[in-house]
C-alpha cells in the first residue's frame, strides 16, 4: 500500500474489495472520520454528484461528532444477502451466515430466468422450511414480468419482493396484482419519498439507507412520517458504516422485519478487530472502534476522498444556508 498519512489526518481513505461484484462494484473504498462522538465513514458510489453526496457527508458528521439517539433494543435482527451467484455458492453463502432470513439478488445483468429460479430454489432449501426468503430485483423488471416471475418465485413462499419495478407507479400496478408484499429500495433516497411511496400506495414496506438519507435521527424523522414498516439496510459499508444503520434499527420504535445488515461478509476485509458480524440471526448494539493496523492494510491515498468529501459538505452547508433563507427543506 502507498506511505500512510499521518494518523491525526482529517480523513483516512480505504478501498477494500468484495467478494462478489454487487451493483457493479468490485470495491468499496470511502473515508473513514475520528471526531468526539467516535468514527464515521463517508462512502458514496462512485456515480454520485456531490448534490446526493451532501447527505451521506451529514451521516458521516452524525457519527463522528453527534452521535446517535438511544437505542430500544440491545440487538437487531438480519438477513444474510445472496449475490446473483450459482446455486451451490448460494446455499453455502446461507449455511454461513447463520441467519434465520435470507436476501436472494435475482434479474442480474446477462443471467437467465432460469438462475434466478435456481438461486432461489437452492436458498429456500439451505435456509429450510422455518426460515424467511426475500427477494431484491433493484427494480430490473416491467410490470407484467414482475406479475410473472413472482407468481412463479413465491412456491418458495417468498416474504417480500424488494424494488421489482423502476418506477412507483410500477410499483404500485404490481403491488395490485401479486399476494407477496412489496418493499420499496430504490424509490427512497429523499426524505420526502416514502411519503411518494405510500401516497402511490407503491409498497408495503420501506428499505431505508443511513448515508443516502443523511443520518440516523434524518432516518427515524423519515420513518415516523412515513408510517409504514421499515427495513434497515447497508450500503455495503465497513462496521464504521453498518454501525450507523445498527443505531437505526436498535433506535426504530418497531422493526418488524429483519435487517440487510449483515453485509460485513461481503467485503474481503474490514477496519475493526471485532467486526459487525451477525450471531444467531442478530448483529448486536456497539460501535466497534477502528484497528490502526487493519486500517494500514486497506488504505488509499486520500486526497481524491477528502476533496470529495469537501465538495459534500460545502453543498450541504449551502443548503442549510438556503434553509436558515426559508427555501427548503435541507433533506431535499
Ligand atoms: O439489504 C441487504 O441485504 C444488503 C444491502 C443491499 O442489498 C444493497 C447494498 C448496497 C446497494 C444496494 C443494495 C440493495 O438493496 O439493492
Ligand atoms: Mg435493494
Amino acid at each position: 500500500m502507498a506511505q500512510p498519512p499521518p494518523r491525526d489526518a482529517a480523513g483516512r481513505a480505504f478501498a477494500i474489495p468484495m467478494r462478489t461484484r454487487f451493483r457493479g462494484v468490485a470495491s468499496r473504498e470511502g473515508v473513514l472520520v475520528r471526531g468526539a462522538a467516535g468514527w464515521g465513514e463517508f462512502s458514496p458510489f462512485a456515480e454520485y454528484p456531490p448534490s446526493e453526496c451532501a447527505r451521506w457527508w451529514a451521516a458521516c458528521h452524525e457519527a463522528a461528532e453527534l452521535g446517535w439517539p438511544a437505542p430500544v433494543r440491545d440487538r437487531v435482527p438480519v438477513n444474510v444477502t445472496v449475490p446473483a451467484v450459482g446455486p451451490r455458492q448460494a446455499a453455502r453463502i446461507v449455511a454461513e451466515g447463520g441467519c434465520r432470513t435470507a436476501k436472494v439478488k435475482v434479474a442480474e445483468k446477462g443471467q437467465s430466468e432460469a438462475e434466478d429460479i435456481a438461486r432461489v430454489e437452492a436458498v429456500r432449501d439451505a435456509i429450510g422450511a422455518g426460515g424467511r426468503v426475500r427477494i431484491d430485483v433493484n427494480g430490473a423488471w416491467d410490470v407484467d414480468r414482475a406479475v410473472r416471475m413472482i407468481g412463479e418465485l413465491d412456491r418458495f413462499d417468498l416474504e417480500y419482493v424488494e424494488q421489482p419495478c423502476a418506477t412507483l407507479e410500477e410499483l404500485a400496478r404490481v403491488r395490485r396484482r401479486v399476494d407477496v408484499p412489496v418493499a420499496a429500495d430504490e424509490s427512497i433516497r429523499r426524505a420526502e419519498d416514502p411519503l411518494k411511496v405510500r401516497a402511490a400506495g407503491a409498497a408495503d414496506v420501506v428499505v431505508l439507507k443511513v448515508q443516502p438519507l443523511g443520518g440516523v435521527r434524518a432516518a427515524l424523522r423519515v420513518a415516523e412520517a412515513c408510517g409504514l414498516p421499515v427495513v434497515v439496510s447497508s450500503a455495503v459499508e465497513t462496521s464504521v458504516g453498518l454501525a450507523a444503520g445498527v443505531a437505526l434499527a436498535a433506535a426504530l420504535p418497531d422493526l418488524p422485519y429483519a435487517c440487510g445488515l449483515a453485509t460485513m461478509r461481503l467485503l474481503e476485509a474490514d477496519v475493526c478487530a471485532e467486526p459487525l458480524l451477525p450471531v444467531d440471526g442478530h448483529l448486536p448494539v456497539r460501535r466497534p472502534e477502528v484497528d490502526p493496523r487493519l486500517l494500514a492494510d486497506v488504505e488509499i491515498e486520500p486526497d481524491a476522498w477528502l476533496e470529495r468529501m469537501a465538495a459534500a459538505r460545502r453543498e450541504w452547508r449551502a443548503r442549510a444556508g438556503e434553509v436558515e433563507a426559508g427555501k427548503h427543506d435541507r433533506t431535499g
